[in-house]
């Protein structure tokens, strides 16, 4: 195994940075901060989504790279994702549009259908009445439309279960380049892992330190096991879980806007996991944090339950 994750080739051609800065959650008033911080460190890979409130704030901060010439737009790779209240046909194009607008480029690197969950436009709370069934084929054809005009250079989806994901292979003319799916040790995503490899479907990583500070408060970086795999290879417990994730074949999305954090989570090029350490992670117990509760309901909506979200009847082993 090469130390040396650096990229991965996407069915379009492209390659995606293997290490990327999460925006989920970080404030406005250091959000700026940390995309600087992070690019300087050597990050090629900033993470967004309209959802997270804090676009125009990186538009600036990238705007003021751009013309310091810290960095080169063509040197990288910026996704963004299709809010839930903008998952419909019509609402793509301007939803993208205003992306750009807020981020200060004329092109994304990469565009994501959020989740596989619409909610009525301009809803801002989590009331379930405003839950509506998604056109995801129409949504998607409108996503084409906006990767052959070249605004979105690869075009991809997040949160899809595998049934989601296949039936979308099923209608798509470009296929999807990248699934973006919460995965960690504890929550290693095997039988969607195994899916988006046989179809040539990039799996990035989300929350891939589990979201520890967050009211997600996810604790993998407590793991045993990560604690011995840490201890033997002289690295921390974050750079063993983004490590996993690099070794697993998936980009990670580490978030932190800590000058320190960013550049630990980065510091991950120089050890790989040897096979009988990696082979350990195979004993964590499995459990999805982040489940979207708040996108199902047992009347409103197209999703009774959770399990039908994630088409799974398992969503966790514990
Ligand atoms: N598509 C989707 O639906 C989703 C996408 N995402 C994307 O993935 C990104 C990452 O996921 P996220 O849920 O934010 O969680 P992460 O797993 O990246 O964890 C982030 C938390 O860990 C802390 N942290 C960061 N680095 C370290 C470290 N080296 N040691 C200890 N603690 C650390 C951060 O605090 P601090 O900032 O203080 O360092 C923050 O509280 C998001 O920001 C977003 O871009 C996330 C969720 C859903
Ligand atoms: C209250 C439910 C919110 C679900 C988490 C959504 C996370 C999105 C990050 O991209």
């Amino acid at each position: 195994m090469t130390a040396d994750i650096r990229y991965f080739e996407l069915n379009t051609g492209a390659k995606i940075p293997s290490v990327g800065l999460g925006t989920w959650q970080a404030e406005p008033g250091v959000v700026g901060d940390a995309v600087a911080t992070a690019i300087k460190a050597g990050y090629r890979h900033i993470d967004c989504a309209s959802i997270y409130g804090n676009e125009k704030e990186i538009g600036l901060a990238l705007k003021k790279l751009f013309e310091d010439g810290a960095v080169k737009r063509e040197e990288l790779w910026i996704t963004s994702k299709l809010a839930r209240s903008d998952n419909a046909p019509e609402y793509v194009q301007e939803a993208l549009n205003r992306t750009l607008r807020n981020l200060q480029i004329d092109y994304l690197d990469l565009y994501l259908i959020h989740w596989p969950v619409r909610i009525q436009k301009g809803s801002v709370d989590f009331n379930p009445e405003n839950l509506v069934q998604p056109d995801i084929p129409g949504t998607w054809r409108a996503m084409e439309a906006l990767y052959d005009s070249g605004k979105a250079r690869a075009i991809g989806i997040s949160n899809f279960s595998t049934k989601k994901l296949r039936d979308l292979l099923a209608v798509a003319r470009v296929p999807p380049a990248v699934n973006q799916v919460e995965c960690h040790p504890s929550w290693q995503q095997q039988k969607l892992h195994e899916f988006c490899k046989s179809k040539g479907v990039h799996l990035s990583g989300y929350s891939p330190l589990s979201s520890p500070g967050s009211w997600i408060k996810g604790d993998v970086l407590r793991h045993p096991v990560v604690g011995m795999v840490a201890r033997k290879l002289g690295k921390t417990p974050a750079q063993v879980c983004l490590r996993w994730g690099l070794q697993m074949g998936h980009s990670v999305l580490p978030k932190s806007t800590n000058e320190a954090r960013v550049k630990e989570n980065l510091d991950v090029f120089d050890r790989s996991i040897p096979e009988d350490l990696f082979a350990k992670f195979s004993e964590i117990v499995q459990a999805r944090l982040i489940r979207g509760d708040s996108f199902v309901h047992h009347t409103c909506g197209p999703y009774r339950c959770v399990e039908e979200l994630w088409d799974d009847k398992t969503i966790s082993n514990v």
